[in-house]
């Protein structure tokens, strides 16, 4: 695996409230509106996807189809998963993997000092000449620099079981005489806790567990969940009503064009691997690309009047980023770029440089005080087409999503619709609001974020929780069984695990400022 010079991630130091990123978002895409006409209405012809409604499954004939193509369309099969994920224990953080018994003395007037021995990426292994060096017995004064996701060496080095992040840690190196560097080392200032940071695996989705039973709509979480297992085709029912609607046509306005780009050299596409077994995929440390089919799947959900083209996956180097960025901008006219991963604090998270330096973006924000999500980056850029006959500079809005699955969809959901939304109103065009806005100001951040998707709810909660005050945390929740109006928040959720959105119905969005919410609270639920 090749990377590019080696350069941290530069995630802000401090991170914004999500209100104000909200209200930057909105400001921006007003303002972008005032540059161009977007059509928010429908195309003029649609075909309709839905399932028909009391089609007899049995008597029905099927067709293998692309995933990506699968969205509405009646699953003909049932699918469990061949093998638990994640397959090992990875890192939840980019940071440095340590023996947590041994870290026990570290103190601010007693700091630890570790030696770096090792790099691991994500999708990368330990290198195997390092380990052999290492005796157990050096599990003291050792440490080794790992990635999200990035696997822990179990077999040569078993003792490391936490990881601290890179911002809890100094890192000094050691020269020789000449200058270059020796070694490099950490110094740590407190104990670590037991597996802090540490994800265990089979903690997402254990062998065998459905994904989607044969009858069942697909909807995105069913690509995403599938994807991930390495699945480009599913077979489907062909029950679709294949009505041609008419809308009347806009001679006003475009397109709005949607560009998506995955991120990560662990990152693969499956449908071009020679692997026969999907195990085998997992199990190769790569990980297939389910955010761009999420990405994708749910924008053409909740915005049918957007062109939305997944621009592929884009390995840890700048070179190969930025060319992706700067052919996509200039041949495919894009409003819009969502990036995922490559945005927090890793070695190779270098979303943020190319955007800044290459393609001269200007940075909104970096780091949001939100959970799942937190290392979101928001920029705006200038371009210019070559598509368009007559080529004038345009802004495009460029959202660098965090990779992990979770943070990808509150990305999208909590800061890319309320912007398409915002911008498509404003331009002219604007969509039918929802009820529950009617009598707000249309303009205010909070009303774009409730028009931006289906019909939003008022629910109750028939459960408690606690969260840190100042942080807005989004947790999935799902209608309770018996009363339409309430919801309960799912118990076991984490960033990197798709097996709860498979179980949810909704967001439900906890305010900064609130640091705990209790039965009957009422809540505003944003369905999924
Ligand atoms: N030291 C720190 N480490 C991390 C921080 C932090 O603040 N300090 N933030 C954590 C949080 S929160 C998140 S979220 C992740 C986001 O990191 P990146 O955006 O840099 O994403 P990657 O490291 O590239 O990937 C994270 C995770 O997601 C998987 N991934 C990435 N792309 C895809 C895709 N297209 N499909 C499926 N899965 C994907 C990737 O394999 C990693 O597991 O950073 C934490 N670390
Ligand atoms: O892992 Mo992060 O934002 O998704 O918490």
């Amino acid at each position: 695996m090749s990377f590019s010079s080696a350069k941290n991630g530069k995630l802000d130091d401090k991170l914004v409230p999500y209100d104000d990123a909200l209200a930057i978002v909105c400001d921006t895409a007003r303002e972008h509106a005032r540059c161009r006409e977007y059509r928010a209405i429908m195309p003029p012809c649609t075909q309709m996807r839905r399932p028909l409604a009391g089609f007899d499954q049995l008597a029905s004939r099927c067709s293998k189809i692309a995933l990506i193509d699968a969205l509405d369309r009646r699953s003909a099969v049932t699918i469990l998963t061949p093998c638990s994920t994640p397959q090992h224990d990875t890192s939840a953080m980019d940071g440095y993997a340590v023996c947590s018994s041994s870290t026990m003395t570290a103190s601010d007037e007693n700091p630890l000092r570790l030696q770096v021995v090792d790099t691991i990426a994500a999708g990368g292994s330990p290198s195997s000449k390092r380990c052999e060096d290492i005796a157990f017995a050096e599990s003291t004064n050792i440490c080794v620099e790992i990635m999200t996701r990035a696997r822990f060496s179990e077999k040569s080095m078993p003792f490391l079981d936490s990881v601290i992040k890179v911002k809890d840690v100094v890192v000094g190196e050691d020269c020789s005489e000449d200058g270059s560097i020796v070694s490099r080392y950490i110094l740590l200032r407190k104990p670590v806790n037991h597996f802090q940071h540490k994800r265990p695996a089979g903690s997402d989705f254990g062998r065998g567990a459905v994904i989607i039973k044969g009858g069942k709509v697909i909807r995105p979480q069913h690509i995403a969940a599938l994807a991930t297992l390495g699945i480009v085709d599913i077979e489907v029912f062909d029950d679709i009503d294949m009505t041609v609607t008419k809308h009347p046509t806009s001679a006003l306005g475009r397109q709005l064009r949607i560009g998506i780009l995955s991120t990560g050299s662990e990152i693969i596409d499956p449908s071009k691997q020679n692997l026969p077994a999907k195990c085998d995929i997992l199990d190769k440390q790569n990980v297939p690309d389910s955010n761009g089919p999420y990405l994708v799947s749910s924008l053409m959900n909740a915005c049918p009047s957007a062109e939305i083209m997944h621009l592929g996956i884009a390995g840890a180097n700048e070179d190969a980023l930025t060319q992706k960025l700067m052919t996509a901008i200039a041949m495919d006219d894009l409003d819009v770029i969502i990036t995922s991963g490559g945005v927090s604090r890793g070695r190779y998270d270098l979303v943020r440089g190319v955007a800044e330096t290459r393609l001269r973006d200007q940075v909104r924000f970096h780091g949001v005080k939100i959970r799942p999500g937190a290392p979101v980056l928001f920029a705006t850029m200038d371009a210019q087409s070559a598509r368009r006959t007559n080529p004038s500079r345009r802004r495009i809005a460029f959202f660098g999503a965090p990779g992990n699955p979770l943070a990808a969809a509150v990305t999208l959901r909590f800061f890319v619709l309320p912007y398409v939304f915002t911008l498509t109103f404003h331009s002219g065009r604007g969509q039918q609001l929802p009820r529950e806005i009617e009598g707000r100001d249309v303009g205010s951040p909070e009303s774009q974020l409730m028009a931006s998707g289906p019909s939003i709810k008022r629910a109750w909660l028939t459960t408690c929780r606690r969260k840190p005050g100042d942080t807005t945390v989004f947790w999935l929740a799902k209608r309770s069984t018996g009363d339409a109006r309430t919801v309960d928040i799912l118990d076991d959720q984490a960033s990197y695990k798709l097996s709860g959105i498979l179980e949810a119905d909704f967001w439900v969005m906890i305010p900064a400022g609130v640091g705990e919410v209790h039965h009957s609270d009422e809540l505003m639920a944003y369905p999924l």
